[in-house]
C-alpha cells in the first residue's frame, strides 16, 4: 500500500521558531513522496472553520434561481460565480466526465458575494485571514528547502491587499446521489486533476471520498483527518522544483456501490496564485536539479487561460 500523505504538525514551529527545521523535513518528505500533507496544529480557529461550513451550507441552501442569479458567465475574464452540477470538467477535457457537484467561486482580492447571503462574506473574508497567515508559515518553511527569499515566496503570491485575482476561495457542495439514479459515463464528483496554482488548501468534511495519485501511479485515499487543513503542491510548486514536489492529482469517484454517495459531502478550497504577469520557471536550487527536466517559462496568464479554456463545459 503507498504511502498517503503525512501528518505535518505545525505547532512545534509555531511554538518555537527554532522547530522550524523539524517541522519543514516533515513537510519537504511529504511533498515529494506525494505532493500534499495534512496540516495539524495549524493554528486556524476551528470554531471558525465551523462557520466557515455552516454559511457554505447556508449558501447552497438558497433557491436554485438566486444561486443561478449569480452563474459564473466567462471564467476567463471573471471566475466568480455559482456552477451548476456538471458545469466545469476539471479532468481538461470536456465532455468527458460529468462533475456532481456545486461550487462558487470567490476571487480574494475581488470578489462578488451574493448579497442574499450576507454571513457568507463576513466569515470568507475572517477565514482568508486566516488562510493569508498559513500560507505565510508554509512559505517560513520551504524557504530553506527552496533555497529562495521569503521575499521572492510572499512577492509571488497574493495576500490582502495585492492584485492577484486567481487567488480563489472556492466551497463545494457534492450533493447525495438518491438510489435509482442512472449514472451517466462518466459521472463522478470530481474529475481527475491537479491545481493550477502554488498551493492549495483543502478542508473537508467527515464523508471523505478524496483520491490522490502517488508518483507511481497508484490511487489512494486521502481520508478525513479531524480538524486537518490539507495542503496541496500545484502545478507552479512543481515547475518550481523540477517534479522534486508533484502537482497531485486528485478526485473524487462517485459509483453506484459507494456508499458515501447517499450522503451531501462539502468542502472549501483556497488556491493560493500569482499575478498574471508572474513567469513561472524552474527554481535554480541545487536539490533540484534534475537535468532531463524541461519547461518552457511563461507568465501565470497564459497558463491560467490555459487551463481555464480547458475545464470549461461552456
Ligand atoms: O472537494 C475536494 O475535496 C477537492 C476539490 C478540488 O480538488 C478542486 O476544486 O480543485
Ligand atoms: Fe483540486
Amino acid at each position: 500500500m503507498a504511502a498517503g500523505p503525512r501528518i505535518v504538525d505545525l505547532s512545534p514551529f509555531l511554538a518555537d521558531d527554532s522547530n522550524l527545521e523539524i517541522v519543514a523535513a516533515e513537510l519537504d518528505q511529504s511533498f515529494h513522496e506525494i505532493g500534499a500533507a495534512y496540516l495539524v496544529g495549524h493554528g486556524v480557529d476551528l470554531n471558525l472553520v465551523d462557520k466557515v461550513f455552516q454559511t457554505t451550507k447556508d449558501f447552497f441552501k438558497l433557491p436554485k434561481e438566486i444561486k443561478k442569479k449569480y452563474a459564473k458567465a466567462n471564467a476567463r475574464g471573471d471566475f466568480n460565480g455559482y456552477q451548476d452540477i456538471g458545469e466545469e470538467s476539471l479532468d481538461n477535457e470536456p465532455g468527458s466526465s460529468f462533475e456532481m457537484k456545486e461550487c462558487y467561486d470567490l476571487e480574494v482580492p475581488n470578489p462578488v458575494f451574493p448579497e442574499e447571503a450576507p454571513e457568507f462574506e463576513t466569515t470568507s473574508r475572517e477565514f482568508w485571514d486566516a488562510m493569508d497567515n498559513l500560507t505565510k508559515i508554509i512559505y517560513k518553511l520551504l524557504k530553506g528547502i527552496l533555497k529562495v527569499d521569503e521575499e521572492f515566496l510572499i512577492d509571488s503570491s497574493y495576500f490582502s491587499g495585492d492584485a492577484s485575482e486567481h487567488t480563489i476561495f472556492r466551497v463545494l457542495k457534492y450533493p447525495r446521489v438518491p438510489e435509482g439514479y442512472v449514472f451517466e459515463k462518466g459521472t463522478v464528483r470530481c474529475a481527475e486533476h491537479f491545481d493550477w496554482e502554488i498551493i492549495t488548501f483543502i478542508i473537508q468534511d467527515s464523508v471523505g471520498g478524496l483520491d490522490m495519485k502517488t508518483p507511481d501511479g497508484q490511487w489512494i485515499q486521502a481520508s478525513p483527518v479531524p480538524n486537518s487543513i490539507i495542503c496541496l503542491v500545484g502545478e507552479i510548486l512543481e515547475v518550481w522544483t523540477k517534479g522534486y514536489y508533484p502537482a497531485v492529482p486528485h478526485r473524487i469517484p462517485l459509483t453506484e456501490d459507494d456508499e458515501r454517495r447517499k450522503q451531501d459531502r462539502y468542502s472549501v478550497a483556497y488556491f493560493v496564485a500569482p499575478n498574471d504577469d508572474f513567469v513561472v520557471k524552474p527554481l535554480e536550487g541545487s536539490r533540484f536539479n534534475k537535468t532531463d527536466y524541461s519547461f518552457t517559462p511563461k507568465t501565470y496568464k497564459a497558463m491560467y487561460e490555459d487551463h481555464v479554456a480547458k475545464s470549461r463545459a461552456y
